[in-house]
Order: C-alpha cells, then structure tokens, then sequence
C-alpha cells in the first residue's frame, strides 16, 4: 500500500517549510513549550542563552533556542482547539513525516509539550494569582467528534455526567495529561481538571450584551463530582491538546496561571506577573 501524503492534505511551502507553521524539521526542538498570544512567545525566549532561529506567520510566532544549555522551541497558538489541531498535526509531521518522500517516517519521534496560559478558576479556593497544572482537560468542543479516540472508564463518565448535567447534544471529552510531565513540573502548583471551552464569553458563563444559554454553567460545572474528580478552571485549549497529544504519541501538559476567579469575581491586577511566575517555573523545572 502507497501511504504517500498528497500534496492537497499536507501542504508544504515552495520553500519546503510546513503549510501554516512555517517550520522546516530543523527549526524545532523536541521540548516545545506553547502560549496563546504571540506577544508571550518573547516573554518567554528572553530567558533564554541565545534564540537561533525566529519565525512568523498569522498567530503562530516561533522562537528556538536554548535555556542552561537546553534546547527548547517556544510557539504561539493563538486561541482555541481549532487552531490546536492545526499546530499539533503539523508539529507532528514535522518530526514524523519525511516532508521530502511525504511517507510517514517508520520511527515515531514523542515531543514534550508544555502549554503557558492564562485560566479562570471556578472553585473559590483557587485564587487569582494561583498556578495550576492540569491533569486532565474536559473539551466542551466537539472536535474529537472527527477522530476515533480511545477513552479510560473515569474519562468516558466523567465526558457523559457533564453532558448530562449541561443538558448538551453532544458528549463532551474528557482526556489525560502526560503523567510524566505532571510529576516533572507540577511541584508547588495546585493539580486540578481543566475545562476547555468553545469560546470566552457565554461557553464560560460570561455574559456581556448577550444572555448565555446555560445560565448556570459555572454553578453546574462547579459541582460535578465523579469518583472524587472535580473541575477547577476554565480555558479554551487544553482538552485539544491532550486529544491530539494521544492520538499522535506526544506527551502533553498544561500549565495555567489563573488570572481570574468566576465565583469572587475577581481579575488580577497583575496578570502579567502571574505569567512571569509561571513561565520561570516552567523554564526551571525544565532545565534548571
Ligand atoms: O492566555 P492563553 O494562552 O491564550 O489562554 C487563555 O486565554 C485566552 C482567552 O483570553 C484563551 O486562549 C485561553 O485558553
Ligand atoms: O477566565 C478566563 C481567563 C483566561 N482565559 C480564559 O479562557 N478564561
């Protein structure tokens, strides 16, 4: 069987740099750390010994280079689990497919990747200011109804309480985090579960000229319960990167500085901070 990849489904620049990253395989490192906005990706490469290689293109913003003697790629996103299967598939071909042959390679390369963020809590004893690692990511998207994707017992019920209780049409996923990387960069940071939504405002709860269809979305998330595992925070990646991280054999984690509390209300005054914090933890944890 020819498994050759055609030029419509895995597009390659003239230059021979990968469709929507830009990237050839020698730009990236196997240790990739990620964040939302392109702005962050300077925050954090100025940490770095030396950045060799920058590159640009719509929201997602490139810089690799070395932290104490570690080589490590730093890259922007930009928002939602869209744009996660886009960076995924294509970080993935990168170090998997021969882009020359367009035949995926027979040795599998894992990548470690670590996603920087900002996050709403929605449990009042997880403050603003507060870092947090997410051990697993609940997707209120439905983007994993497009791939098969193989679910543990504990994440099947926890995908179908939540369905249940928000009363949706479709079934919420509900997927792991890198075990190994938890325990590497979790230490001093709260553990929690992470819900990744389909949008900031009314997906979150937020309601600003438009009433949200589940009111009570907060509330209701805030009091699932299975087995002991209960939601923390809010964002809009995480559970895209953990499918995506299985599906194609990559170790993934997510790391959020928690910038907002959705019970308080309260927003912290130093976001910026709360990053900076949490990127150096990162960094150190890494190659300290
Ligand atoms: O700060 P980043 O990494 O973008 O993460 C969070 O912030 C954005 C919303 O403001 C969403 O992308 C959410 O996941
Ligand atoms: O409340 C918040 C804060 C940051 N990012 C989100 O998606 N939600």
């Amino acid at each position: 069987m020819n498994n050759r990849i055609p030029e419509s489904e895995l597009i390659i620049n003239p230059d021979g740099s990968i469709y929507h990253l830009n990237l050839k395989p020698e730009h990236l490192a196997s240790t990739v750390i990620t964040v939302g906005d392109p702005d962050r990706v300077q925050k954090v490469s100025q940490y770095f010994d030396e950045v060799e290689f920058t590159m640009s293109k719509r929201e997602f913003v490139t810089h690799t280079g070395t932290y104490n003697g570690k080589r490590i790629t730093v890259m922007s996103t930009g928002m939602g689990t869209d744009n996660i299967e886009i960076f995924m598939t294509e970080l993935d071909a990168l170090v998997n497919v021969d882009l020359a042959t367009r035949l995926p390679k027979e040795q599998h390369t894992s990548l470690d990747i670590i996603r920087v963020g900002t996050s709403g809590s929605m449990q009042t004893d997880i403050p603003a200011g507060a870092m947090l690692a997410s051990a697993f990511g609940i997707g209120l998207d439905t983007l994993m109804a497009f791939y098969n994707t193989e679910y543990s017992e504990l994440e099947s019920q926890v995908g179908l309480k939540i369905q249940e209780e928000l009363g949706l049409s479709f079934r919420p996923y509900c997927i792991k985090g890198a075990e190994k990387l938890l325990k590497q960069l979790s230490d001093g940071l709260i553990v929690g579960n992470t819900v990744t939504c389909p949008g900031f405002f009314a997906p979150q709860g937020r309601q600003v000229r438009l009433k949200p269809a589940i009111p009570d979305i907060i509330e209701k998330l805030s009091k699932v319960n299975v087995e002991s595992f209960e939601l923390t925070n809010f964002e809009m990646e995480t559970a895209g990167y953990y499918a995506m991280g299985r599906l194609l054999g990559h170790e993934v984690m997510s790391l959020n500085a928690i910038v907002a509390n959705r019970i308080t209300h309260e927003f912290a005054e130093n976001s910026y901070e709360i990053v900076d914090k949490l990127i150096k933890h990162t960094l150190k944890k890494l190659a300290g």
